[in-house]
């Protein structure tokens, strides 16, 4: 019996079969770009997600060898937050608007104006944010007036693939919280916003638990991929509560840190706990009857990935001939600087900051250059400025009075040994990881084991799969030294918050 994955990334699309032991049989990724039309905008082509979901389900049953109908469900995990519009006839009307994008500050400014701050943060768990689904939505309304009006469907990226596979309109808890038109504590889109907001609930896919099953493969899906007709697709999860599924956070005290193209700080609530800020995200666990906060870095990962695709295109040939990823190159190279990368720092605000500023206008910063500043010292430098935004998320979540005494490492990021150091080493707190290196799709993987009777319950599943590796211990020295970077990069931010403004103004 097989089990598979499927998780719609914003840098690609990585499908993973397990077997019931959580051991990988086949994994296939396709990656795809991210246009950026005007600066702060953020758009992915849905058509391209599907292919890239085709393509690797394809590939992964032909290298696994095994018979099709041994698959007994599939999860769907997907980034969070962006926007699908479909006509009648299911036809994609615009690009979706995905979650870094920082376009919707306006109706931010309004749903705030209409429903009011406080009942914002009472129905969804949180205030207006630019990244949330529900003020890209007003923002097609007010701008592209006439695609609004041929709008029947409304999804998320992951359900738009749900609907590929199976014909079928659902989303599920986790995701449809970041949506910021759901109840999060009925766990049931809210009627009172919806009616605030002028959205019509039709256009809104049925709201199940996510280890419900929502619908089987087509036999036209079937055709295209080799996948048995029927295969069950359970709801799934966002990418960040199907990790947290992934890396075992599913009880009091579990905390994860996640370095993707965003940056996660993610810990497990048996109630829907609000930060009266609104700078800790609360949504919807994946875990019936249970909820998560949440930081995010908008540019974790995708800082790195942009100074690789920009000034490492040296290191990407030597690695495309040693058959190694650039990305081990350009770390080797950071891990020959000094901690704190000799003065300089990095604000990793390249798409605005979510947690702590809130922040639609925030940019990226090299602070500190000096001549005798080298590569390895930005590429370093880079890794620890995501990693003092991380600290932020993880101080917040610390402050709200959750436990967080251990993190697990998960994501791209932690691919490398030198920034799950760098992570004990700022949080000053051990750190763990665990052996599967792709925690969105086991998580969803867990999730399709236990809606189709494979697994009791998420516990017992992740008591049985999850093979956690060793503890790394924080290095007293190193994180002193860190420290006194970072009590300067908080305030490099607090200096430079009205000159972003100004900045953005001039673009
Ligand atoms: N070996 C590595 N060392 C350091 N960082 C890495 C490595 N591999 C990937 N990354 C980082 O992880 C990011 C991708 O993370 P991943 O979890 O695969 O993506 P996504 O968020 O799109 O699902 C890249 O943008 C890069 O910054
Ligand atoms: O916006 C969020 C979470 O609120 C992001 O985490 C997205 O869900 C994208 O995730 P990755 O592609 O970085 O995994």
């Amino acid at each position: 019996m097989y089990l598979l994955g499927i998780d719609i990334g914003t840098s690609g699309t990585k499908t993973v079969l397990f077997d019931t032991k959580g051991k990988q049989v086949a994994s296939a990724l396709e990656e795809y770009g991210m246009a950026q039309p005007k600066a702060g905008w953020a758009e992915q082509n849905p058509e391209d997600w599907w292919h890239a979901v085709a393509n690797t389900i394809k590939q992964v049953i032909d290298a696994s060898g095994i018979e099709p109908d041994q698959i007994k469900g599939i999860g769907l995990s997907g980034q969070m937050h962006g926007l699908v519009l479909l006509d009648e006839h299911n036809q994609v009307i615009r690009p979706s608007i995905i979650w870094c994008d920082q376009r919707t500050q306006k109706q931010c400014d309004d749903m705030t104006a209409i429903v009011g701050r406080d009942k914002l943060i009472e129905i969804t768990g949180n205030p207006a944010i630019t990244g949330f689904t529900a003020s890209k939505i007003l923002w097609v309304k007010d701008n592209e007036p006439k695609n609004y009006e041929r709008v029947h469907h409304i999804l998320l990226p992951k359900d738009y693939i749900r609907l590929k596979l199976t014909g079928v309109y659902a989303t599920e808890v986790s995701d449809a919280s970041g949506m910021q038109l759901l109840d999060i504590e009925k766990r049931d889109w809210s009627d009172e916003l919806l009616e605030l907001l002028g959205i019509d609930r039709n256009l809104l896919a049925k709201v199940y638990e996510s280890v419900e099953v929502t619908g089987g493969v087509t036999a036209d899906v079937s055709q295209l991929t080799g996948l048995a007709k029927g295969t069950p697709v359970v709801g799934g999860a966002g990418d960040q509560a199907a990790g947290a599924i992934g890396n075992g956070i599913i009880a009091k005290g579990h905390v994860s840190a996640t370095i993707g193209t965003s940056g996660v700080v993610f810990a497990h609530t048996d109630k829907p706990l609000k930060d009266p800020k609104g700078r800790i995200q609360t949504f919807c666990h994946a875990l019936p009857g249970a909820w998560h906060v949440m930081g995010v870095t908008q540019g974790a990962g995708l800082s790195l990935r942009w100074y690789r695709d920009n000034f490492c295109t040296n290191e990407q040939h030597v690695a495309e001939d040693m058959g190694c990823d650039p990305y081990e190159l350009m770390t080797k190279e950071a891990a020959q600087a000094e901690v704190g990368s000799k003065g300089l720092m990095y604000l990793p605000y390249l798409m605005g900051e979510r947690t702590p500023h809130l922040d639609p206008y925030a940019k990226g910063v090299f602070f500190g250059i000096a001549p005798s500043h080298t590569k390895r010292d930005m590429i370093r430098a880079i890794m620890e400025g995501v990693t003092y935004s991380l600290r932020d998320c993880l101080t917040l979540i610390h402050d709200l009075g959750i436990e967080t005494n251990t993190v697990r490492v998960s994501g791209g990021g932690s691919k490398s040994a030198l920034w799950r150091q760098m992570q004990a080493d700022i949080y000053d707190r051990p750190v763990t990881t665990i052996h599967a290196s792709e925690g969105p799709a086991l998580g969803v993987a867990i999730l399709a084991g236990v809606g189709t009777g494979v697994f009791s319950s998420v516990e017992e599943a992740c008591e049985q799969l999850i093979d956690y590796g060793e503890g790394i211990q924080p290095n007293t020295a190193n994180h002193q030294r860190y420290m006194q970077f970072y009590t300067l990069y908080a305030k490099l931010y607090a200096q430079l918050k009205d000159t972003f403004k100004a900045h953005q103004a001039l673009l």
